[in-house]
């Protein structure tokens, strides 16, 4: 009896090697594979064009040494997208960039892109991951643990320290990488910090990511590093920088659901303002449950303006004290929500909130910074700020601190974002939400 070597490069779906030993039955027919270099992440792409009864030769990497963004593992053996045609109809491939990688939060999250539960069911990805030096080995970890996911919708994945090799061609940058603020650390010293490390970023997106590159910046400060990554970065339209701010608003949802006794899903039009920090602020004014305002159904005002704000603005804090560390599964939900809101159409009346550029909003906020606002999306990736909010003078003030907080993070970073020299005039050292 002739033996079939079979080669999972040419499968369909891609097998674990356990399972090498036998042929599905849906397999159509053999196939023929050459190599080929891939332009992108510079390793070997097996290509396979159909014929039929031919026995496969076994496949085999051929790394190219110059390679930085390394393909890994499995994920160095691609699918032949043409062949699944036949039976599926699969979107085209998405490149997606995730920085901090090898960090908490990314541990969460890059299993759930992975998973579909972002893109959709029929959406394949491809992951490059961008950790830095000292993680370069927990990042080989990490894509070890996706091989062994066996997720039929991962098709690639690259690790890498080098963001002008790791965003080639990304289409969604993913921005978690950042070092946290150690003992007695200055505001100001994180702020320049992680600052340089999103002006390097900003620079590889503007020099090698697609065009049209959505951003979403988690790593702290997040607004002001949004800030500073979209103005190294001028190729790229500025509207699509985001810092996250989603947490925050999920995090408001769930304390006014509690405080009015219904289930979360009941509070809408939730908006998270400025600065993701200790003076964003929850917006109960325009927030509704069950469809009316806020204030209508919670009568405490008083619980609304003192005790409601604070609970949302330092739950971070809360949390790292019952966990001994930052929060991350809910961070990396969050981030599920904020990709989410932009490829899914906002539901009829509804809002999101999403940190970004300041710049012809309509509500009277500075120009020229990253602060969190009401957005509408078509679901097309971009987004529309909403017009129909209503301000008093509680909300105006509150707005006017944390707009104050960013333009004194902005001064602070000049030298970072071609604004001439740094002048760091911080009002107050006040706490990330992250942070104790
Ligand atoms: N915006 C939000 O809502 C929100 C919520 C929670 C945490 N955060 C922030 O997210 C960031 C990451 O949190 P985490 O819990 O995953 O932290 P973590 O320390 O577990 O992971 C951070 C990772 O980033 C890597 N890194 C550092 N410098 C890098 C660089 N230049 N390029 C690529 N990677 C680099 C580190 O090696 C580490 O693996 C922190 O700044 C945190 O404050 C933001």
């Amino acid at each position: 009896m002739a033996v079939t070597q079979f080669n999972p490069a040419c499968s369909k779906p891609r097998l674990h090697s356990s399972q090498l030993s036998f042929l599905p039955r849906n397999l159509p027919r053999h196939r023929h594979c050459s190599f080929a270099p891939l332009r992108r992440t510079q390793h070997a792409r097996i290509s396979c064009s159909v014929a039929p009864n031919e026995v496969q030769v076994p496949a085999v990497k051929t790394p190219d040494p110059k390679s930085k963004a390394e393909c890994y593992g499995v994920f160095c053996l691609t699918y032949d997208l043409r062949a699944e045609e036949e039976t599926r109809s699969w979107k085209k491939l998405i490149n997606i960039a995730v920085s901090g990688a090898a960090g908490m939060i990314a541990n969460h999250l890059l299993f759930k892109l992975a998973s579909g539960e972002v893109f959709g069911p029929d959406q394949p990805i491809a992951l490059k991951l961008l950790g830095s030096e000292r993680s370069i080995q927990a990042l080989e970890g990490v894509a070890m643990e996706l091989e062994d996911s066996l997720f039929p919708l991962l098709r690639e994945v690259s690790i890498g320290i080098d963001p002008y090799e790791v965003f080639q061609d990304a289409e969604w940058a993913l921005l978690i990488g950042a070092k946290p603020r150690g003992p007695g650390m200055e505001r100001a010293d994180l702020l320049d910090i992680n600052g340089q490390i999103y002006a390097a970023q900003g620079r590889a997106l503007n020099a090698v990511a697609s065009r049209n590159v959505k951003v979403i910046v988690v790593g702290n400060p997040c607004n002001t590093n949004a800030l500073i990554c979209l103005k190294n970065a001028p190729n790229i339209p500025a509207k699509n920088f985001h810092a996250l701010t989603r947490l925050d608003e999920n995090r408001a949802k769930c304390q006014l659901a509690l405080k009015a006794g219904v289930f979360y899903d009941k509070v809408s039009n939730m908006t998270i303002w400025g600065n993701h920090s200790t003076t964003q602020v929850p917006d109960f004014l325009n927030a509704k449950i069950n469809g009316l305002p806020v204030k209508e159904v919670v009568k405490d005002h008083k619980w609304l303006e003192e005790e409601f704000t604070e609970k949302v603005q330092k739950r971070g804090g809360a949390l790292i004290q019952k966990w001994g560390r930052s929060s991350a599964a809910s961070t990396s939900v969050s981030i599920v929500d904020a990709i989410r809101s932009l490829v899914t159409p906002t539901p009829e009346g509804d809002w999101f909130s999403s940190g970004v550029y300041s710049n012809g909003n309509p509500y009277g906020i500075a120009e020229g910074i990253v602060f969190s606002m009401p957005c509408r999306s078509k679901g097309d990736g971009d987004y529309e700020l909403v017009k129909d909010v209503i301000f008093d003078d509680y909300l105006r003030k509150r707005i006017a601190k944390t707009e104050a907080e960013l333009l004194a993070e902005k001064r602070c970073v000049a030298h970072l974002t071609g604004e001439g020299i740094a002048v760091c005039d911080l009002p107050g050292d006040t706490m990330l939400p992250g942070e104790m």
